[in-house]
Parts: structure tokens; C-alpha cells; sequence
């Protein structure tokens, strides 16, 4: 079987009466191959929706992020079935360390009602990966079946973010920067930043009754550009449009796995490099109605790209004139002084990367 059948094959249903967000499928090869149309077909979704599927099928490329994260979906089943006082070995320390093992039930501050989220993650940093500090570092910080799984890893992380820059430079000249490089110059692999895999199950106490749990609670990401891999839905986004009969502004609309794509969506830095004009949408996790494997677990498979830590929080060249106009980024988020103290031109504290997402982190709970 090949790598697209296999992914096709484990696609779950998905009920057919369910409002689904209005995204639009891009296409990896056309814009491998200089499609115009698709390169502004890719604009058009960051503005507007901030989300996209992005089809991997007919690539190289693709296709070997697909059979990866098939692996490493694979990867995410045995390290969770790791008996949880295993696994709490590993435990990520909020505000020290983003990388790690973060349990169930720790995610409460945006949901409405408080409820204790159902899912736990496994976060494994480029850095550590690349370079780890101390040469016990991986041995202390994620179990021997992560341990295991290195070359895979290693290869998801530097196929993921290969990928991700593509669509940067493409962006970059969609928006005519001024040079190509303007957004991956700040993403750059080598140095140290936030970027990791997330391996998460979420396996629900109750079944599919969501009113004791929730999956993942409303949340921007806070990094650059996410990849996300799932199979079982359950994510939803928040609707901002008022064109179609069903969705107003405030709703949750789903969103359909399709077999053989991703799922992209950016992150709070995007909207602050443009001041706003490109999208970080709100979005969550819910059990999917009717869903035999949501009395089980869900899996899915994240590679979450993040600027580099000395990058400045701040717009970029082009789009400075508009700073004052981003002020709601993370809800309540309150960027806190910092002993450098830069200042926009609106005279408001600006985080480099690393200090923003220590602070956004523990904002989130993760
Ligand atoms: O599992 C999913 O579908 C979404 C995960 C997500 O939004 C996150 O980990 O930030
Ligand atoms: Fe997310």
C-alpha cells in the first residue's frame, strides 16, 4: 500500500450535517510550480480565513510529510499508552520549558465554563532535537520511545519547516515586501526558537458529552505557521463572516480531515509582522458528534513554526504604519515589561519572540 492509500484508509467518517468552515484547498504542486493563481489563492485564505488545507498528494515533499506523520501518529499511540506516571516523568515546567509532556486537564483559562481540557500533548523542540544543550538532555526531558524515533523526528521537524518557508517566501512576495526573505529571515532554522512537534490524544472521561470536558479550549496559536495532521474531526474555527446563511460571527464552524492534505493555519506572530492584514484564527477542539473513536482517543499529529527568540515582536517592514491597529492579539494578553524594554511606535512594550512565548505560554496553560 502506498503512502496517500494508507493515509486515505484512516480517515474516520465525517457526519454530513455539520456546518463546515468555508476553507480552501490549496494545492502543494501548483505551487511548487510557480501557479500564480494558487499563490493568491494562498493569500486570500491567510487573510480571510487564516486557515487552509493544503493538498499534499502529488509531491515528493508531500508525500513524505504525509507518511511521517503517519509514523509518528503511529508514535503518538504507544508513548500515550505509557502508564501516566511514566509519562508525568516528563512533565513540562510552565514558564521554564514549552517542551515535554503536558497531562490532561491543565487548560482552563479560556473556556467560558472552566472546564479541565481532555488532552495531553507530548511537545518535542526543534532545538532539542538539533541542539541539545547537555548531552543527557534528551533523556531527561522525553521517554525512550521519543528517544527511539530521532531520525524521524529529526526529519518531520526539517521537512515541516522546509515546507513552511516555501509558503513564507511565497507570502512575502504576495504581499510585495520588500525582499522575499522578509518573513523567513525571521523564522531561520538554525537558530534557537520555539518551533516543535506536538504528538496529542485527547481521550474524553465522559464519552462524547461535551459539557464536562472539552478537547482543546478556544485558542489562537501564538507561533508563526502550524501544520497539523488529524484524521478524527473535532476541530472547529471561529466564523468572522456574515456572507453565508449559517455562519455569523461568534459561531464555530468545522473542519472536514480531507485524506492526503494538511491542515495550515498561522499564528498570533503573523498578524503582528503585518499589523493585522493577515489572520490568526480563534479556534478549538470539541468531540465529534456521533464519532465511535471519541469513546476511545483522538490523535493528531502539529508542527508549530515559531520566530526565532531574538526576533522582535513587531511589524515588519511595510506594514509598521498600521502597528496601533493590532492591539487585540491573544484576547487579554498583556505583554508583560521586560528588563530590555523596546517600545512600538504606539509606545507599547514589544517581547522578543522568546519572552512572548514563555508569556503567551503560561497564559495558555502549556
Ligand atoms: O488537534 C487538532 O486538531 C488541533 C490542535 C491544536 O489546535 C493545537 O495543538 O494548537
Ligand atoms: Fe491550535
Amino acid at each position: 500500500m502506498n503512502t496517500t492509500m494508507a493515509n486515505q484508509l484512516s480517515i474516520p467518517p465525517f457526519p454530513t450535517d455539520l456546518p463546515l468552515a468555508p476553507l480552501t484547498i490549496i494545492s502543494h504542486e501548483k505551487l511548487l510550480s510557480h501557479d500564480p493563481t494558487e499563490s493568491s489563492k494562498l493569500l486570500s485564505a491567510c487573510k480571510n480565513q487564516g486557515f487552509f488545507h493544503l493538498d499534499l498528494r502529488t509531491t515528493p515533499q508531500g508525500a513524505s510529510l504525509l507518511a511521517q506523520s503517519s509514523q509518528l501518529y503511529n508514535l503518538a499511540q504507544v508513548l500515550f499508552d505509557l502508564p501516566l506516571e511514566i509519562k508525568q516523568q516528563y512533565t513540562l515546567q510552565k514558564g521554564v520549558s514549552l517542551f515535554g509532556y503536558k497531562p490532561a486537564g491543565t487548560i482552563k483559562a479560556t473556556d467560558p465554563t472552566r472546564r479541565p481540557d481532555a488532552t495531553e500533548f507530548f511537545n518535542i523542540g526543534k532545538d532539542d532535537l538539533f541542539h541539545p544543550t547537555s548531552p543527557d538532555l534528551l533523556t531527561k526531558k522525553y521517554p525512550p520511545d521519543i528517544q527511539a524515533n530521532l531520525p524521524l523526528l529529526k526529519s518531520f521537524t526539517t521537512n515541516s519547516h522546509t515546507l513552511a518557508m516555501h509558503l513564507l517566501t511565497l507570502l512575502a512576495r504576495e504581499l510585495h515586501l520588500p525582499s522575499d526573505t522578509a518573513l523567513t529571515d525571521l523564522n531561520t532554522f538554525p537558530h534557537p526558537s520555539g518551533d516543535h512537534t506536538r504528538l496529542t490524544r485527547t481521550t474524553h472521561p465522559h464519552g462524547d458529552n461535551d459539557n464536562d470536558s472539552i478537547a482543546l479550549p478556544s485558542h489562537t496559536d501564538f507561533g508563526t505557521l502550524t501544520l497539523l495532521f488529524n484524521r478524527l474531526g473535532g476541530l472547529q474555527i471561529e466564523s468572522t463572516t456574515t456572507t453565508t446563511t449559517t455562519a455569523t460571527p461568534g459561531h464555530w464552524e468545522w473542519v472536514k480531515p480531507l485524506p492526503g492534505h494538511a491542515i495550515v493555519n498561522l499564528g498570533d506572530a503573523m498578524k503582528i509582522f503585518t499589523s493585522g492584514y493577515l489572520k490568526s484564527a480563534k479556534h478549538r477542539v470539541v468531540p465529534l458528534p456521533g464519532a465511535d473513536e471519541v469513546k476511545n482517543s483522538r490523535y493528531s499529529v502539529v508542527y508549530f513554526v515559531r520566530p526565532a527568540n531574538h526576533v522582535l515582536m513587531k511589524a515588519v517592514d511595510g506594514f509598521e504604519r498600521d502597528e496601533g491597529s493590532v492591539k487585540a492579539v491573544a484576547g487579554k494578553f498583556e505583554p508583560k515589561p521586560t528588563h530590555k524594554q523596546v517600545h512600538d511606535s504606539e509606545g507599547g512594550n514589544v517581547l522578543t519572540a522568546g519572552e512572548w512565548m514563555v508569556q503567551r505560554a503560561v497564559q495558555l496553560g502549556n
